[in-house]
């Protein structure tokens, strides 16, 4: 899905330039779920725009599910960002005055998809994260979690090749990133390739495959045995409180089991049960 061969960032934009990224060699393939850590300054955000098709390289090759992006103009890679990659980020960015459903629809916007079709699938990547009930509220009528699920249901629309996440539980409460853990958990599980950076190992450890970085250098391509199941790790954090645990929150017993294809937002796993997908 991605290949990357002697990928190099080198910014010109100071006195001296800075190797951000040094012959980089990497490949993902489909349905793996990596997570990709370093230091800070190690080169993982660079990397990031670079397989997001954000920046060009300064030398070197990638190729994203059969495309050489080192070749495409800037509409090439507008076109390539839009319809082959997800994208979530640490603060959501979601449009504050548009309601869930309207910024689920913006990436079928841009690809030029008729509003019929456009909220119904965006009406379904919001069930899908557990947010049938939240289609029409703005973002700032919800909590962390829901969200950053929203970010994740408009990543999904376009049917990307690849989800790419930078820091998508570094704004987040313990709770909150498991539950964001779980969802992608789940999307693996059904095929979604993703790459996902982090600072905390123990996100990291959710994922089956964990890239090292440092000083713009790959160091360590590490194999997770048994990846840490995020829907196990909630269910050991207990109950969530009557409130839902936080400020905010959707209380997991207003969240109709029916609407909830795969309940990350449900906090005792076993509600899952019997669901089909
Ligand atoms: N636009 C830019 N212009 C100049 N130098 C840059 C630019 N972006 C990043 N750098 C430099 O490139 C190097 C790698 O930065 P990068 O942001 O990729 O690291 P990072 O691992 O993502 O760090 P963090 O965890 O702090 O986000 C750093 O030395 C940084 O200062």
């Amino acid at each position: 899905m991605i290949q990357v061969s002697g990928l190099t960032k080198i910014y010109n934009t100071g006195a001296h330039p800075v190797p951000a990224l040094q012959d980089v060699n990497l490949e993902v393939k489909a349905g793996e779920f990596v997570s990709v850590m370093g230091p800070s300054g190690s080169g993982k955000s660079t990397l990031m725009n670079l397989l997001g098709c954000l920046d060009t390289p300064t030398s070197g090759s990638y190729q994203l599910d059969g495309i050489e992006i080192s070749s495409l103009d800037d509409t090439g890679m507008a076109k390539v960002r839009n319809l082959k990659i997800g994208f979530v980020f640490q603060n959501f960015n979601l449009l504050p005055r548009m309601t869930a459903l309207r910024n689920v629809e913006l990436p079928m916007l841009y690809a030029g998809i008729d509003v019929r079709e456009r909220v119904k699938r965006a009406t379904a990547a919001l069930e899908r994260v557990g947010l049938a009930q939240r289609v029409h509220h703005r973002p700032n009528q919800m909590s962390g979690g829901q969200v950053q699920r929203v970010a994740i249901a408009r990543s999904l629309v376009n049917r990307p090749a690849v989800l790419l996440a930078d820091e998508p539980t570094g704004n987040l409460d313990t709770r909150s990133g498991e539950e964001i853990m779980a969802i992608f958990q789940d999307l693996n599980r059904g095929g979604a390739t993703i790459v996902l950076v982090t600072h905390e190992r123990d996100i990291a450890l959710h994922t089956s495959r964990i890239i090292h970085f440092r000083d713009g250098r790959l160091v360590e391509d590490e194999r997770v045995e048994k990846p840490l199941d995020a829907l196990e790790v909630l269910k050991s954090l207990g109950p969530v409180d009557e409130n839902g645990g936080r400020t905010g929150e959707t209380p997991a017993s207003n969240v109709p089991a029916g609407a909830v294809p795969i309940a990350p937002a449900v906090s005792d796993p076993d509600a899952r049960k019997g669901e089909t997908k």
